[in-house]
């Protein structure tokens, strides 16, 4: 579903990813793990389309999606969960979930302003999935409530339900689990379970190796912008490499 072939991007002449080729299966559940500034977020805004790529080519569901801008990917079905929860202040959850379906509907802007009868019926039909998105992600009973007011861990997952309400086919998961408490951290872990069950492909992009080890299928670990290992959770864990980059040696030996 999801392919990069030779994917490079520097910052002022420095590899933050380099070379990297990575094949996310339809339904797969990968985690993209490495120590600091190996180089996930700038991958994880390369696939996202937040960042330009200088080499190499990212191929979404047999399109090339690398020239193109973040909201042609996400019309493309690449859904986005970014780092740190940001939330619409001043609407409720409801509300803060019908913004993310109001981007794949055909709910014109003068539909809306001429207030035409398929306004209101477009209208009603995003409340109703709006509420199917927060049920999906536990947040049912939180639906009127202002989305200021969520716990951090609600906060993150509102963002998960904002993110389905696009109906995406692929969904992209910065350190979703950062700043969570061990409860939130349980109940986030129990949600992209679920998500995965349900045959959702996603890209799980997460500092805390623990996290992602027992969730996903397959992991991909980075060490200076290269990809050093990528397997089953046990596989990876046994890789030499990555025990390396890990405890911060031979540094030398993997650039
Ligand atoms: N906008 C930028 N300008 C300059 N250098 C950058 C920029 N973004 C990232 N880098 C550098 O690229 C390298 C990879 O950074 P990146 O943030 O992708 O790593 P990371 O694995 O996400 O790190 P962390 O786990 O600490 O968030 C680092 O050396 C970083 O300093």
């Amino acid at each position: 579903m999801l392919t990069l072939a030779g994917v490079s991007r520097s910052f002022g002449g420095v590899y933050a990813v380099r070379d990297v080729d990575l094949d996310v299966a339809h339904g797969e559940l990968r985690g993209i793990i490495g120590p600091n500034g190996a180089g996930k977020s700038t991958l994880f805004n390369v696939i996202g389309g937040q960042l330009a790529a200088d080499a190499g080519t990212v191929t979404f569901d047999g399109t090339r999606v690398d020239r193109l801008p973040p909201h042609r990917r996400a019309a493309l079905g690449i859904a986005v969960v970014f780092q740190g929860a940001r939330i619409f202040r001043g609407m409720t959850a409801l509300e803060n979930v019908m913004v993310g379906a109001h981007a794949t509907t055909d709910a014109g802007f003068l539909s809306a302003v001429l207030r035409l009868p398929r306004h209101f019926r477009t209208e009603r039909t995003i409340r109703d999935r709006a509420r199917e998105c927060l049920d999906r992600a536990g947040l049912a009973e939180w639906a009127d409530r202002p989305a200021e007011a969520l716990p951090l861990g609600q906060q993150r997952a509102l963002q998960v339900a904002r993110a389905l309400c696009g109906e995406p086919k692929l969904l992209l998961l910065d350190e979703p689990a950062s700043g969570l408490r061990a409860a939130e951290r349980e109940r986030l872990a129990v949600l992209i379970g679920q998500l995965h069950v349900d045959g959702l492909t996603m890209l799980l992009v997460e500092h805390d190796v623990g996290f992602v080890m027992r969730l996903v299928d397959r992991v991909t670990v980075l060490d200076l912008g290269r990809v050093i290992a990528s397997g089953t959770a046990a596989e990876v864990r046994a890789d030499p490499a990555v025990v390396a980059a890990y405890l911060g040696k031979d540094h030398e030996v993997t650039t």
